[in-house]
């Protein structure tokens, strides 16, 4: 492992919070660090913690948010967690601890949907992105491209994809454009991937909401925010073909497109 992205993973793991995790993840350096997450991994594979990983998914509390309470809401809730509960299980029986990577557009929900997944799985989760920005030492991706090139993000991300691919339990929410390299194919294809496949509108939409400043491919320095991303995806999507379908999985948002309300797309939860 390059010592800036093995830096970068060890301070992301140091940093996920409950101790279940910290203990996976903490411990040794570099290569050590990654065969000390697979002794843990076998550890914590069996049924028991299994079951004590799937007790406490966190769709639950997103939706009793959302509600406006009852003892409808509630029963919707349990069922929904011992359905999500029951389904984890046997996710994770047939992953056998191989990571997922979340592959897709930007703003196609990877990083949102990639958290609440490792939650219910139990797995711990990382953006790719994020990765390279420790492993570079900038705080953001955006800075990356300004001072040293999208080229060099490449690279970094590709380095960062190679790390991750040896570890296990995982979900890894990749950058939009990592679909582009067959090296980074080669890694993810150790895993299972899944591509969230958004209709551009729902994209722009998505991104226009939150502006693009963190996205340099999409950031434009005037124009009505909706259009600019728009157009910039539909160039970006004509560009990149088919890269997307060489996931395993394709989970299409085409029908949940009636259910996206003007004011945003928040509705679509969960997916
Ligand atoms: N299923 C969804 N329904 C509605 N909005 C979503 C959904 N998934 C993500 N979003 C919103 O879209 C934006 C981009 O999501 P994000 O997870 O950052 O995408 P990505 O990691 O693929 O770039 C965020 O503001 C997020 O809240
Ligand atoms: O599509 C792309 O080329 C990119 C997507 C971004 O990640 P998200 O998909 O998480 O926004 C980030 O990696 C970078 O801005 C380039």
């Amino acid at each position: 492992m390059e010592a800036g992205v093995g830096m970068a993973l060890q301070s992301r793991a140091a940093g996920f919070g409950a101790g279940r995790r910290r203990s996976a993840l903490c411990g040794g350096e570099s290569r050590a660090r990654v065969g000390s997450l697979r002794v843990g991994d076998q550890v914590a594979s069996s049924p028991a913690a299994v079951r004590a990983r799937v007790s406490k998914p966190i769709v639950t509390p997103l939706r009793a948010k959302k509600s406006s309470g009852g003892h409808e809401n509630l029963h919707n809730s349990v069922d929904e967690a011992l359905l999500l509960k029951r389904k984890s299980e046997d996710v994770l029986f047939h992953l056998n601890g191989r990571c997922i990577y979340l592959v897709g557009m930007m703003g196609s929900g990877k990083s949102t949907v990639g958290k609440i997944l490792a939650e219910v799985l139990g797995y711990s989760f990382f953006d790719s992105d994020k990765l390279v920005e420790q492993s570079v030492g900038m705080p953001s991706v955006a800075q990356i491209f300004k001072v040293h090139s999208e080229a060099f993000f490449r690279d970094n991300e590709t380095s960062v994809l190679r790390d991750l691919s040896s570890m296990r339990r995982l979900v890894v929410a990749t950058g939009g454009g990592a679909v582009i390299r067959p090296v980074n194919w080669k890694n993810m294809k150790k895993g299972l991937s899944v591509w969230l496949d958004v209709p551009l509108e729902a994209l722009a939409r998505r991104i226009a909401k939150v502006g693009t400043a963190s996205r340099p491919l999409l950031d434009q320095p005037s124009g009505d925010p909706y259009t600019m991303a728009f157009s910039k995806l539909s160039t970006l999507a004509e560009q990149r073909g088919d890269a997307y379908a060489n996931a395993d999985v394709r989970v299409s948002l085409e029908g949940m497109i009636p259910q996206v309300t003007p004011s945003g797309a928040n509705s679509c939860f969960p997916i």
